[in-house]
């Protein structure tokens, strides 16, 4: 494994997610977009919904929070069920403590950038986390373009990430698809959130696999891709 397909539930139908995560089976994670109406302009699902649908698949959630306050609510997430918590920096009030409580509680712990965000100044954090997010389109909504100008900064955490050691995973969300993929990949990113171009076709499942070879086409002599 080198590269990873995590389908965005923001894109399934929210009235059958157990049946959409089954849509999606052989996907490495599923990803469980949290919005609070707040930190970003759209309302989805909180805690008692990951809890039911960590009860109805198999495949480990990565929850993203696009809430305000994780201090608070992250750590609850993790007790729901979620394998991999990931917070937004801008959100965050002590990210380094926050971080380690959801290692603690036994959950992969992430940190997400909005694409306003530079990386640099969270470079001594790195080792705290399992995964980086780099927003690829401002969050709140499925369907948006790639944005383009977000691949250097992909680049750059890569080589941060290298010149620590550090075995972490660095993933991509926002308008990820089979034409914006390899740019993804080529950067540095291993770890591939998927919307629209996974639920808006006729067997999504067929677009993960699809998807991962595609990107692993890229990553696959890579030592630092994901299960290297
Ligand atoms: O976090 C998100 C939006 O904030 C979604 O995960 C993301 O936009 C996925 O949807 P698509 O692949 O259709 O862009």
């Amino acid at each position: 494994m080198a590269a990873q397909i995590n389908p965005s539930i923001l894109s399934a139908d929210f009235a059958r997610l157990a049946d959409e995560a089954e849509a999606v089976k052989g996907a490495d994670w599923l990803h469980v977009d949290v919005m609070d109406n707040h930190f970003v302009p759209n309302l989805t699902l909180g805690v008692p919904i990951v809890e039911s649908l960590s009860r109805a698949t198999d495949t480990p959630l990565d929850c993203h929070l696009m809430i305000e306050d994780p201090d608070r609510w992250a750590p609850q997430y993790v007790e729901a069920g979620a394998g991999s918590v990931t917070f937004h920096v801008e959100a965050a009030a002590a990210p380094v403590r926050l971080a380690r409580e959801i290692r603690a509680k036994g959950a992969r712990a992430s940190m997400a950038l909005k694409p306003a965000t530079p990386i640099e100044p969270y470079e001594d954090l790195l080792p705290e986390l399992d995964m980086l997010l780099i927003m690829t389109v401002e969050p709140g909504f499925g369907g948006q373009a790639f944005l383009d100008i977000m691949l250097p900064k992909i680049r750059r955490t890569r080589e941060l990430i290298s010149r620590h050691g550090l075995q972490m995973w660095l993933q991509v969300d926002g308008g990820v698809s089979a034409e914006t993929i390899e740019r993804c990949a080529e950067a540095g990113a291993d770890v591939f959130v998927a919307g629209s171009a996974v639920y808006g076709t006729e067997d999504p499942a067929a677009t993960v696999r699809a998807l991962r070879a595609q990107a692993e086409r890229v990553t696959a002599g890579a030592a630092w891709a994901c299960g290297h």
